[in-house]
């Protein structure tokens, strides 16, 4: 079994003991779930923006514990104030210790589009996330059919949220692709295996078709890389570790996005 597959083996009976708990007639009352979206897409490729999703990420199955003394209010206003063009949260609390609340208080210290980092299995994620401020969502090729993807995507744009959909092989990216996506994301790192490999999205670039966003994601360290990856055709980078393994993520992201 994989890490993935334990993953989303999690992620099910979480979800329908959350469903239990806050049924979506609940999640519809929310203030939150009628505020306007922001667009992700529109951000990132503002002129006055770096084209960074700045990721809030305490830990992870791959690296283990990567920051645990700073506040994700903080971190991810800093991000923004810093030129980030959109914000990510981790709200797995199992494997990477986040949560809604985490994407909640994040919401309430900023107004850049807010993704929620997630494995989306159900559509009572996608309810939810806008119930909590998020503008955009992921959905994980790697964890659902093509059918129940495209699913999800519709579902997704119905309630105003915008769709990135992350993969990361040929194969995953020619199955899953539909008219409900609005960014692509290369994922740098194998899932299964924890390898990154910048390669990844510049051999899967120039299959995306034009009509969404290319974004790579994971394991971006250096400013010259944003540079390599631009010539590509990405509009989009993803980044966690590489400033929350330091102690003040924001002024990290700040030099990183200077350096660009
Ligand atoms: O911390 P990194 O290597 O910069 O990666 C960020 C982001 O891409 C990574 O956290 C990620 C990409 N896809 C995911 C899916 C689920 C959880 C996490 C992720």
């Amino acid at each position: 079994m994989t890490i993935l597959d334990k993953i989303i083996e999690h992620k099910i009976k979480e979800v329908a003991t959350r469903k239990e708990y806050l049924p979506i007639s609940k999640l519809e009352q929310r203030p939150l779930f009628d505020i306007a979206p922001l667009s992700a897409k529109a951000w990132v490729t503002s002129p006055n923006r770096s084209g960074i999703i700045a990721e809030f990420k305490r830990k992870s199955p791959s690296k283990g514990l990567i920051n645990g003394n700073v506040k994700v209010s903080d971190v991810t206003s800093a991000y923004v104030e810093a030129g980030a063009s959109a914000i990510s949260v981790l709200t797995d609390e199992e494997f990477f210790g986040g949560s809604v609340d985490d994407l909640l208080a994040s919401r309430g210290v900023h107004r850049a589009p807010l993704l929620r980092k997630d494995f989306v299995v159900d559509e009572y994620q996608l309810i939810e996330a806008k119930s909590i401020g998020a503008d955009l969502v992921l959905l994980i090729a790697a964890c659902l059919e093509p059918k129940k993807l495209k699913e999800l995507a519709m579902t997704a744009k119905n309630l105003g949220l915008e769709v990135l959909m992350e993969v990361h092989n040929e194969d995953e990216l020619k199955g899953h692709l539909n008219e409900h996506l609005d960014l692509v994301g290369v994922n740098n790192r194998n899932l299964k295996t924890f390898e990154v490999s910048v390669e990844t999205s510049k051999r899967l670039s120039s299959l995306i078709p034009n009509e969404f966003l290319k974004i790579s994601e994971s394991g971006i360290s250096d400013p010259s890389t944003i540079r390599e990856l631009k010539d590509f055709g990405f509009d989009g980078f993803l980044i966690g570790e590489n400033f929350m393994k330091t102690e003040d993520p924001g002024k990290a992201c700040k030099e990183f996005i200077e350096a660009i």
